[in-house]
């Protein structure tokens, strides 16, 4: 992978005081958020947010990212860890096609079939980077904070020990009852 990295910067935010690192990866540009003491983690608590736009910066109630996000960067600043920014919108379909997405969806498909229908898989993302940025910030053991399988799947198959897994588990709304349940039923998320 030809990936581009920043320097270590400080951020203090809203949560408390985060150290970033960014990493450029063709068009896509990623970051990592470490609590201050991250370095002295032997397992820090991971979450990779996938990037919702509607949701983490809109406050969409399609969906739970932005409640997702909001609950990692608390528990992250108070027990130490990692938050990745993990900048594939959409499950990595993009905004565009997202909202064409979001269209059929208006008309009663669910996120899956939308997906399929505007010729997509169900779920396009790959966390190739997600490696690279745990063997750069040298991290060989996790507290995973997911409900998704593919995600310990795919930690798990770079050899990265998960100790623990901490569930994401958000109240839903009339709105994105739908959206949940198919990650539960279809997707199986540990919901
Ligand atoms: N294609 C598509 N992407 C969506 C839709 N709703 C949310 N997303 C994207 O889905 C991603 C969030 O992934 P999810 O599969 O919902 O959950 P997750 O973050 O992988 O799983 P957890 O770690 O358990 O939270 C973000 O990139 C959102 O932009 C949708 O209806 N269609
Ligand atoms: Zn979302």
């Amino acid at each position: 992978m030809n990936i581009i990295e920043s320097n270590i910067a400080n951020l203090p935010t809203r949560y408390g005081k985060f150290k970033i690192k960014a990493y450029k990866d063709g068009h896509q540009e990623h970051l990592a958020i470490m609590s201050q003491d991250f370095e002295n983690l032997e397992a820090p608590y991971v979450r990779i947010h996938s990037e919702c736009l509607t949701g983490d910066t809109l406050g969409s109630l399609k969906c739970d990212c932005q409640s997702q996000l909001d609950l990692s960067l608390k528990f992250i600043a108070k027990n130490g860890g990692l938050v990745i920014y993990h900048r594939q919108e959409g499950r990595n379909i993009g905004l565009v096609n997202k909202v064409n997405a979001y269209a059929l969806q208006d008309n009663g498909r669910n996120t899956i079939e939308a997906n399929l229908e505007l010729g997509f898989a169900e779920d396009e993302r790959d966390y190739r980077v997600v490696g690279y940025i745990f063997e750069n910030l040298k991290i060989k053991k996790l507290k995973l904070i997911t409900n998704n399988p593919e995600k310990l799947k795919y930690v798990e198959s770079l050899g990265v020990e998960i100790v623990e897994r901490i569930p994401a588990i958000i109240k839903s709304n009339k709105y994105n009852e739908a959206y949940l349940s198919t990650k539960k039923e279809k997707m199986g998320h540990l919901i």
